[in-house]
């Protein structure tokens, strides 16, 4: 077996740090060769880099090039490597710093696990080594649209989301003609079964409470307003390329069937495990082997239940938006992923209300006539959610004072 070496983008988050288990569970397939975060947690970085013998460590945030470096020598110290027999990891710094780290350390999978569309640089710069990109950061996909597509060769993208990987297990040995229908599950989110009305005074810590999985924060809060499942309906439609007429959402709160395939026949085939996102993370990596106990199987040997209902689409409508995006194609989708992030981080801020996010992509996506049409190159895409960012911002300013006169009127 040969081994495959892996740069881990975004190693400091949920994504990251389960990609790391996997690897350090699996010497003999996998090695780190660079590790990149945003600069947030040096220490982590650090101990990550120098535990893994990455031969970099990127940070995006410029500053902390000093709080890297303080922090390896701090680790190398704390492990009792002396300077002499231990070969310090390159550090790059900056807003270019990730590119660069893609750039200059050669590896056979990028891991894009960064959270944001920020990522569309690296997801561009790592199909464009030639690279496989496992890519958890959706985003990405969504707001490059036909610009990744085009730029991946045939297979190049293996998903690590989920919903993504269990369609692609489903998919494995079948012919595109025979695919009838995919069927997405989605959580619901810890507000399945609640009524618009009950959603306006939800806090942060009750959007945060998922009921399944534990992510990191902005996921989090997408799964609670339904914008993840948004998204991951153009995520399924950009990947298998099915269209999305053809494409269903239903609500699965055990989150045990990860997504399901209808083949012509009347056939659906199902993809099943505990949420474990060791399971897809080690897929992806490991593509098209499977890699022996990565996750923990499903016991059928206690009694259990399954369930599906349908989206209540009245309360949470990020689904019929996202596909209204989708099937407008254009920069939209980018439209509508920039204007999420900008509202999702007022929420996070305490600047506006939970019902606001949603209402504010709407809004966004009401104005967004100026965008449809397929973006020439990155410039357009990165123009398309500068305006959405801007547009969001104005929405979101306005939200904040309604929210300040209704609170005086009560
Ligand atoms: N968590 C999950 O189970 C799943 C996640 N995903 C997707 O995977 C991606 C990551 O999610 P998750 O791991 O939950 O997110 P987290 O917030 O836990 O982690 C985000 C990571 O990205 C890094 N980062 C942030 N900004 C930058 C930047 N500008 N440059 C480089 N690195 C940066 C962070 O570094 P720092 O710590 O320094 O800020 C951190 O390492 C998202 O796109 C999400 O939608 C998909 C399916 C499941
Ligand atoms: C683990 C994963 O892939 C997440 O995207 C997860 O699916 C979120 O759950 P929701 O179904 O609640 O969005
Ligand atoms: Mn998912």
């Amino acid at each position: 077996m040969t081994k495959r070496s892996v740069l881990v983008l975004g190693s400091t988050g949920s994504i990251g740090v389960q990609a790391l288990d996997v690897v350090a569970a699996n010497p003999d397939r996998f090695e780190v060769v660079g590790v990149a975060a945003g600069g947030g947690n040096p220490a982590v970085l650090a101990e990550q880099a120098i535990a893994t013998g990455a031969r970099a460590v990127a940070v995006s945030r410029a500053t902390a090039f000093e709080d890297v470096q303080l922090a390896l020598y701090a680790e190398a110290k704390r492990r009792g490597y002396d300077a002499g027999g231990f070969a310090m990891p390159r550090i790059l710094a900056g807003p270019d710093a990730v590119a660069e780290l893609i750039d200059t350390v050669p590896a056979d999978i990028v891991l894009n696990a960064v959270t944001g569309s920020i990522g569309l640089e690296p997801t561009l710069r790592a199909l464009a080594t030639g690279a496989t990109l496992a890519l958890a950061n959706k985003e990405s996909l969504i707001a490059g649209g036909p610009l990744v597509l085009r730029a991946a060769k045939p297979g190049q993208i293996v998903p690590v989301d989920s919903e993504h990987s269990a369609i692609a297990q489903c998919l494995r040995g079948g012919r595109a003609e025979e695919v009838a229908r995919l069927v997405l599950t989605a959580s619901g989110g810890p507000f399945r079964g609640r009524r618009a009305e009950d959603l306006t005074d939800v806090t942060v810590a009750d959007a945060m409470a998922h009921p399944t999985w534990a992510m990191g924060p902005v996921i989090t809060i997408n799964s609670a307003t339904l914008v993840n499942k948004g998204l991951e309906l153009i995520e399924a439609h950009l990947l298998f390329g099915v269209p999305y007429e053809r494409i269903d959402v239903v609500v699965h709160p055990q989150s045990m069937i990860h997504s399901m395939v209808e083949f012509a026949d009347g056939s659906t085939i199902a993809q099943a495990s505990p949420p474990d996102m060791r399971l897809p993370i080690s897929l992806a990596l490991g593509w098209p082997d499977r890699v022996p106990g990565a996750a923990r199987p499903t016991r059928f040997d206690e009694a259990t239940a399954w369930t599906f209902e349908p989206l209540d689409d009245d309360t949470f409508p990020a689904v019929r938006l996202a596909r209204l995006a989708g099937e407008a194609g254009g920069c939209l989708p980018a439209v509508y992923n920039a204007a999420n992030e900008e509202a999702v981080g007022a929420f996070v801020g305490g600047h506006t209300p939970f019902t606001a996010i949603v209402d504010t992509v709407h809004r966004v996506l009401d104005d967004a006539d100026g965008w449809h049409g397929e973006p020439s190159g990155v410039e357009e895409v990165l123009a398309a959610e500068a305006w959405a960012r801007a547009k969001a911002r104005e929405r979101l300013g306005a939200t904040v004072e309604l929210g300040v006169t209704e609170r005086k009127e009560d």
